[in-house]
């Protein structure tokens, strides 16, 4: 017998894209996990793990049938091991006894048929379980992703990656081990026990009993050890996220680390890190290895009791020698199951904690839920009434009694300084997070009521921290428009001048970096945004989108912005008077709220602050092209 321990692949958690995931077939929904619950629950559970286990009994059931037979597999398995020291007994009471040379060979050769059906039925449970169990994680750890994809942006705020990481590789497969190893057989050992001692208690009652005392002290230290162990394997389990936490921000932030000369310190707060999981794992070994000491100590203990009047009795007559023959191959066949089974609990507990921490993931608020209006014909009018937007754990608004309308078509310019709230705004438009006040339409309809596919078909958002993924730079672009054409991909990558991505060793199927580090800044944001153009919005919302780009560069996509914006409701974020040139309107965020709206023209004649804004912005660009001046000085007399 022994523990399934395949080692978990890993996998860099990256951000989502906005489509909800549907259910694969033949693997239960998640709806039927999918419990909303009132508040977003704590790192730590606080539920009876075994609640949050027996939960995911739906995953088994596509497997019914597999897990049935590898119980009947496994039950006629230890009732044939439990018949073959009871032939024994009946060879040597019998055949040996009497010298019957055709007795023993019939029962020698019954014998041997038990044992070859118990190996055939051992391949034939190993065989059906891989499957089962398999599937079983395969179900759960498709649904625990869906779950993530529909999650708010505020939940994956509150959660370090490492830890849903961990959660979703290692603790799924602790449980599969459990449900396809121990499960089977902490119930087979305990069937054996009951069935061999009401067996032994039978044969002779008085040696019956020793068995039976001696099982006392086990149950007794199987619950002592019981709490202590729980504890620390939830430990470990946390610990073990944060140190695929450290891994995970380790390698996205490398660049920087490495930059600033960092990476003794970086690597000691890894240390610390691997350090702490290590002690506690130590702690758990000892746990473990007291518990195990002793649960070897009783069998022998017990064996030489029952070896010694055992043969007092056979002496004195009152057992046959088959009897006490069967009666310590019997009471040996228990040593492995009782001693097993203290291991066999401690999984369960490992499997429940991890299920916990599963469930954790499952119980999570999803407050982004779906609406049921689907819009008929775009026209793309945005309307803010009142909005407001706090952060969860926020203690005030970000954005409070936003107002505004923006007329299908029209492009407005979002400035505003620093921590204004301008991503938060964009955020909301395609409902990545929900307003906390007021409401958000589109051609009159609340956008918490409209499908959030149609809505994220309808809003196209391109951001400041271009995300791309691992991936061929076609699916990149494609992701929001699968089936885009070949003409289409070429007019987005001439309007966001990515034009660069022919010029890749193997042009548009070349496989971008992970998270696109092998591209620059500047080409990662055109890849962005042309990513966000193809998708043809109605709506189409840029956060500061040009902020990477040389101001070359910039001038050109500005300029093809200028077509895309054509027709499509544009709200852009801006930082330079240029990009401020692209929008009909301007609307200023100052204060947390809209405080003024107009044309660029009439910010600038009657509003100080914009001014101010952009005149700083003004001079950043004069500094800017003085340096470019210098660059190209240099270039032509070097
Ligand atoms: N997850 C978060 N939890 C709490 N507060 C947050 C969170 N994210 C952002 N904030 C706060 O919300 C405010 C608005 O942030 P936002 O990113 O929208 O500013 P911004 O105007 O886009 O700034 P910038 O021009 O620098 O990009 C800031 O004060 C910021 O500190």
């Amino acid at each position: 017998m022994s523990a399934d321990l395949s080692a978990p692949a890993s996998t860099t958690p990256q951000r989502n894209p906005a489509s909800s995931t549907e259910p694969r077939p033949g693997v239960a929904s998640p709806t039927a996990l999918d419990h909303p619950a009132t508040i977003a629950p704590p790192p730590t559970g606080k539920r009876r793990p075994s609640t949050s286990l027996w939960r995911f009994r739906t995953y088994l059931y596509p497997f019914r049938a597999r897990f049935i037979s590898m119980f009947v597999f496994a039950s006629i398995g230890v009732g044939a091991s439990i018949v073959v020291p009871l032939v024994t007994k009946a060879v040597i009471d019998g055949p040996i006894a009497d010298s019957d040379r055709r007795g023993l060979y019939a029962l020698g050769l019954f014998a041997l048929s038990l044992g070859i059906v118990e190996a055939l039925l051992m391949f034939g449970r190993r065989w059906v379980v891989a499957k089962a169990t398999l599937g079983t994680e395969y179900g759960l750890r498709t649904d625990l992703y869906a779950k993530l994809q529909r999650l708010p942006m505020s939940f994956h705020g509150q959660w370090q990656s490492g830890q849903l990481l961990s959660r979703i590789m290692n603790d799924l497969s602790t449980v599969r081990r459990f449900l396809g190893f121990g499960l089977l057989f902490i119930l087979m050992s305990i069937a054996q026990i009951v069935v061999v001692t009401a067996l032994l208690l039978n044969m002779y009652w008085p040696l019956g009993l020793v068995v039976l005392v001696s099982s006392v002290p086990v149950v007794l230290l199987c619950r002592r050890n019981e709490r202590e162990y729980t504890r620390l394997s939830r430990k470990i389990q946390d610990e073990t996220g944060d140190v695929a936490s450290s891994v995970e921000e380790g390698a996205h932030g490398l660049r920087v680390i490495k930059a600033f000369g960092r990476g003794g310190h970086v690597f000691a707060k890894f240390d610390a890190r691997s350090t702490q999981l290590f002690d506690t794992s130590m702690e758990r070994v000892r746990l473990v290895s007291k518990f195990w000491t002793f649960l070897e100590v009783i069998p022998s203990v017990t064996l030489i009791i029952v070896l010694g009047f055992g043969a007092v009795a056979a002496g004195q007559g009152r057992l046959t020698l088959g009897t006490l023959v069967a009666f310590i191959t019997l009471m040996l066949s228990l040593v492995w199951p009782v001693a097993a089974l203290g291991f066999l609990l401690s999984q369960a507990q490992e499997a429940m904690t991890a299920a916990d921490r599963i469930a954790e993931i499952f119980d999570a608020e999803n407050t982004i839920t779906d609406g049921e209006a689907e819009l008929t014909e775009v026209r793309g009018a945005v309307r803010l009434e009142n909005v407001g937007f706090r952060f969860v754990d926020g203690e005030h608004d970000v954005l409070h009694d936003v107002n505004l309308d923006i007329a299908p078509g029209e492009t407005i310019a979002l400035v505003g300084a620093t921590g204004s709230g301008k991503t938060v705004f964009t955020s909301l438009v395609p409902r990545l997070d929900d307003v906390t006040a007021g409401r958000i339409t589109i051609d009159g309809v609340d956008i918490r009521d409209l499908r959030l596919e149609q809505l994220r078909t309808v809003v196209a958002t391109a951001f400041e921290d271009p995300t791309l993924f691992s991936m061929s730079a076609r699916e990149n672009l494609t992701l929001g428009r699968p089936g885009a054409s070949d003409e289409d991909i070429a007019e987005a990558i001439d309007v966001a001048q990515a034009h660069f991505v022919h010029d890749l060793p193997w042009g548009l199927d070349t496989r971008i970096g992970e998270q696109g580090m092998s591209l620059s800044g500047g080409q990662r944001q055109r890849l962005a945004l042309a990513r966000a153009v193809l998708a043809k919005p109605a709506v189409l919302v840029l956060d500061d989108t040009l902020s990477a780009l040389d101001i070359h560069t910039e001038a050109l996509v500005e300029e093809a912005l200028k077509w895309v914006l054509v027709g499509v409701t544009g709200v852009v974020v801006a930082h330079r008077a240029s990009t401020v040139l692209l929008a009909d309107r301007v609307a200023m965020l100052s204060g947390g709220t809209i405080s003024h709206v107009g044309t660029h023209s009439e910010l600038l004649d009657t509003v100080p602050e914009y001014r101010a804004l952009l005149s700083a912005e003004f001079d950043l660009e004069q500094e800017a092209s003085a340096l470019d001046e210098i660059a190209e000085f240099e270039e032509v007399t070097r």
